[in-house]
Order: C-alpha cells, then sequence, then structure tokens
C-alpha cells in the first residue's frame, strides 16, 4: 500500500518508519526543510531505541521516502496520516491550527480518493472539524478517520509493533477496509483493532492518558500519606498492585509525570469538559498535585541544609522526563533547576542522552558535567530526577568519596532504604523512611 505521514517528528517517523517495514510505501512530509535533509541523508532526527535499524532498512530497500512537498508526498497515497503537533494553546485546550492549516491544503491538492487519519491527539470532534475544512475545497471523495497512537517515548517501536490495542474511529465501511488492510500485519501476530465511531476515539486517546496521569497520581497521593504515617510506598504498591483489577504497572511513585503529552492532555480534557459544561473535578486534582509533587525534595533539601541553599552545590543526575529519551519537555528536573536557582545555590547536571536540550533551553544558567560521577564531584548533595539504569546501580565508593557530603535527595527510589543505611548515607526518597547517618 502507499501512504503518506504528514508531520515527521516523534509519532510521524515511528508511524512511517513501522509501516515501511511491514511492506508499505511512506512517503514523510514535513515543513522542516532541514529535518528532511538529514532524514534524506540517512541521519535519524529523533533519539529512539530500535528504530534507527528500520529507519536505515527500510530508506535503502525504498519503501521510506521524504519530502517538503505535499502534492509530491501524497501522490496516489491511500492512506493519509496527520502526525502534527497539538499543543496547548493559551487556555490550555489543543490548538488546532496545524491540523486545520494542513487540512484546508490537502482540500485543494487531493486528486484521488483517501483516507485522512487523524494520528495526532485531538479533541472530540476533530474529525468532523477536519472533514469540513477538507470539504471547503475538495473535488474528491475521502473519509476523515480517528486513529489516536498510545506509544510511549523510549519503547515506541515496540509499542507500534505490538500494541496493546489499535483503536480507530469511522463509520465509513469505504474507510475501515482499508485501515483493516493497513493493520492487517498488526493483527495477524495478534494485536487486536478496536473499531468504533470517531467522538468515541478521540475521547479514548484522552481517556487513557488522564487515567495513566491519575493512576501515577494517586500513588503519589498515597506516597506522602505512607511518609507522614510511617508506611513504606514500596510495599502498599506491592501490595495493591498484585490486585489484577489494579495492576502492576504505572503505580512507581516520583517526582511526578511530565513529558509532552500527560500534561498537555489532562489540560486539554479539563478544557473540553469546560466547553460542555462539566466539572471535571479529579482531573483539576490531578493536575494540583502533579504540579506541587515536582519540587516536593526541595523543602526537604533545604531544611537539611538548615534553611538555606545559598553558595551550596547541588548535583542532578537525570534531566529526561523519563529513561532512554532526550525529551525534556516538562520534565520535573527543569522545575527542581528553577527552585534550586531561586534558592541561591549551583547546580551541576548529568544526563545521558538530554544535556543538548537543556543546554538549548537553559544555557549557561548549571554546569554540564560529562558524566555522572564528574556531577558529583565537590557536590553538597545528589539529586535524582530520573531513573536511567545507570544511575541503579552507581559505584558507591566513588561516589561517596567524590560527594562533599554523602546525602541523596531521590526522586525516583532506586536504592534500597537498608543499603543506603548500611553505606552510611543521609537517603531521602518519595514515600518511604529518611535514612539518617547520624
Ligand atoms: N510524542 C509522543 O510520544 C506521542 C505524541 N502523540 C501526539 O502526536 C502528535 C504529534 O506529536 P509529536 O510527534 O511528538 O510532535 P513533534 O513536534 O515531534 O512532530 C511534529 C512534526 O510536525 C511538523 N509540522 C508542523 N507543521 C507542519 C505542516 N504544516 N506540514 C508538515 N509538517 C508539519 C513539525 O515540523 C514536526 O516535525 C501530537 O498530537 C501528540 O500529542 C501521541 C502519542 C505519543
Ligand atoms: O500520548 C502520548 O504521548 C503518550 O503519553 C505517555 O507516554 P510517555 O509520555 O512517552 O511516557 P510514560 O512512560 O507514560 O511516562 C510519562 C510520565 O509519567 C511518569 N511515570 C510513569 C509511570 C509511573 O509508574 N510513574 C511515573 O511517575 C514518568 O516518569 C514520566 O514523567 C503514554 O504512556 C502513552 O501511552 C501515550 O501514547
Amino acid at each position: 500500500m502507499k501512504i503518506a505521514v504528514v508531520g515527521t517528528g516523534y509519532v510521524g517517523l515511528v508511524t512511517g518508519t513501522c509501516f515501511a517495514e511491514t511492506g508499505n510505501y511512506v512517503s514523510c512530509i514535513d515543513i522542516d526543510a532541514k529535518k528532511i535533509e538529514s532524514l534524506r541523508k540517512g541521519k535519524i532526527t529523533i533519539y529512539e531505541p530500535g528504530l534507527e535499524v528500520l529507519f536505515e532498512r527500510n530508506r535503502k530497500e525504498g519503501r521510506l521516502t521524504f519530502t517538503t512537498d505535499l502534492v509530491e508526498g501524497i501522490k496516489d497515497a491511500e492512506v493519509i496520516f496527520l502526525a502534527l503537533p497539538t499543543p496547548p494553546g493559551e487556555d490550555g485546550s489543543a490548538d488546532l491550527k496545524y491540523i486545520i492549516g494542513v487540512a484546508e491544503n490537502l482540500g485543494k491538492v487531493l486528486d484521488h480518493y483517501a483516507v485522512i487519519v487523524d494520528k495526532s491527539t485531538v479533541p472530540v470532534g476533530t474529525a468532523e472539524k477536519v472533514s469540513a475544512k477538507i470539504a471547503e475545497n475538495a473535488k474528491v471523495d475521502y473519509d476523515v478517520v480517528s486513529n489516536p497512537e498510545f506509544l510511549r517515548e523510549g519503547v515506541a517501536v515496540d509499542d507500534f509493533m505490538k500494541p496493546d490495542r489499535v483503536v480507530i474511529g469511522t463509520k465509513s465501511d469505504r474507510a475501515k477496509a482499508i485501515m483493516e488492510r493497513l493493520y492487517a500485519p498488526l493483527v495477524r501476530q495478534g494485536n487486536p483493532v478496536i473499531f468504533m465511531d470517531e467522538r468515541s476515539a478521540e475521547m479514548t486517546k484522552y481517556a487513557a492518558n488522564s487515567f495513566l496521569a491519575m493512576k501515577i497520581t494517586f500513588m503519589n497521593e498515597i506516597a506522602n500519606l505512607c511518609e507522614l504515617a510511617g508506611a513504606d510506598v514500596d510495599n502498599v504498591r506491592k501490595g495493591i498492585g498484585t490486585d489484577s483489577r489494579i495492576g502492576k504497572r504505572f503505580l512507581f511513585p516520583g517526582i511526578g509525570y511530565g513529558g509532552s503529552c500527560f500534561p498537555k492532555d489532562v489540560q486539554a480534557l479539563g478544557k473540553t469538559a469546560k466547553e460542555y459544561g462539566y466539572d471535571f473535578k479529579i482531573l483539576k486534582s490531578v493536575m494540583f498535585v502533579n504540579d506541587r509533587q515536582k519540587t516536593k525534595l526541595i523543602p526537604q533539601l533545604k531544611a537539611h541544609f538548615g534553611g538555606d541553599l545559598k553558595g551550596k552545590t547541588i548535583a542532578i543526575w537525570g534531566l529526561a522526563f523519563k529513561p532512554h529519551t532526550d525529551d525534556i519537555r516538562e520534565a520535573p528536573a527543569l522545575y527542581n533547576i528553577k527552585a534550586l536557582k531561586r534558592a541561591g545555590a549551583k547546580v551541576v547536571v548529568f544526563d545521558p542522552e538530554a544535556v543538548a536540550n537543556v543546554r538549548k533551553e537553559i544555557g549557561k544558567k548549571v554546569k554540564y558535567a560529562a558524566s555522572q560521577y564528574e556531577a558529583v564531584q565537590g557536590a553538597d548533595a545528589l539529586m535524582i530526577m530520573t531513573e536511567w539504569p545507570e544511575f541503579r546501580t552507581p559505584d558507591f565508593d566513588k561516589l561517596s568519596s567524590a560527594l562533599k557530603n554523602k546525602v541523596i535527595f531521590d526522586g525516583r527510589n532506586l536504592y534500597e532504604l537498608k543499603d543506603m543505611a548500611k553505606l552510611g548515607y543521609d537517603y531521602y526518597s518519595i514515600g518511604r523512611d529518611t535514612i539518617k547517618a547520624s
């Protein structure tokens, strides 16, 4: 099948590459000429484990091509995916200007029947809006389908190729048959496709992200209560996660959720509710608690140093919003850096992948270390913000001799309390006892 993907960012590039891998001819379109040039030359533009091998193979075999030209890109395409940004607008609702802009252009240039697919995360009613925009200029038949994407950054290829489910919203039998054919290789591997109407598919995406954000937030609230009540959130997590109705995943407490999606999607669903005159109270609490949770360790850090961080050097391990990505959008680490700077501390940071992006965002406000151990050299304390695997089992001898004080503020609960006590650390974590060496 010949398909086109408009928008070659995280979702567009993964979608395009994976559909090329299942035997389709995919044209990826983007307005960013530099990005397209780089992809054409074989230089991948995002860090995503496992993607590069597929990208390289399919590019070489001519199944994956790149262009800035919409007309050239959609030529003969049976399916045209829109994987465009939907950032929060000023009022928190999803900004549809990229989607509607491309829909308008598509209406003008489409010269054959095609299924136009909203892959972006878009509010209820967007498929109708896209369809109406195309209709203003269209000379041919087309269908607009909602096919939200559930992949996670860092494991995007696996999530795409082995999805828990694929959700497709359409009332058109013609579009349904084409989408069935496109997803057939995944269905044959046992991954289910759930068909529904467009509005339900659009709502499903926001419901999924908001539910997961709520699940994490609930655990953060339990963790905070555990600290006050003398319980250990790790035990509680295991105790409830074994109940199959609750499930083990997404129960890890920490310094809040970040990323390009949970924060914006929870906000956008709240906005949709407001538009329909519904007061979605849980969502408001989720946003409030998550904001508070991000810098939860700062007051403890201040108290540890007698209330004042002026002149103290704080090392930070982890800048990305989660491991295995260089993405720093809404990363809790950035909020902590801001709070530390406001309190007069010097900050030295290390992250295996995200340093370049942080440098672009905050420049020389912090010092950048070349390794996790260089970051802690002479530091008064270590804060852990992202659970990269290499932070899980550090060389504690090296760490202890590099730090000025043996104190760790761990926002991701990487270490066992008994081990930290044995190693003689002051150790603050989330929802567990604080270990004091002295
Ligand atoms: N990043 C993720 O993990 C996930 C994102 N989503 C959703 O997918 C959508 C896209 O997200 P990302 O891929 O992360 O965004 P992104 O920002 O990485 O990529 C968007 C791409 O669209 C391009 N673009 C903008 N205007 C264009 C136009 N007129 N014509 C052609 N290309 C244009 C940009 O240059 C950029 O390369 C969003 O709605 C997001 O919420 C859904 C699931 C996962
Ligand atoms: O719509 C999207 O863009 C995507 O958003 C999330 O994926 P992603 O943001 O890549 O990352 P997650 O693994 O979900 O983590 C999000 C945040 O939650 C935090 N988290 C996650 C799990 C957990 O138990 N605890 C916790 O604090 C992570 O540290 C991270 O900051 C969803 O998991 C994807 O299904 C969805 O497609």
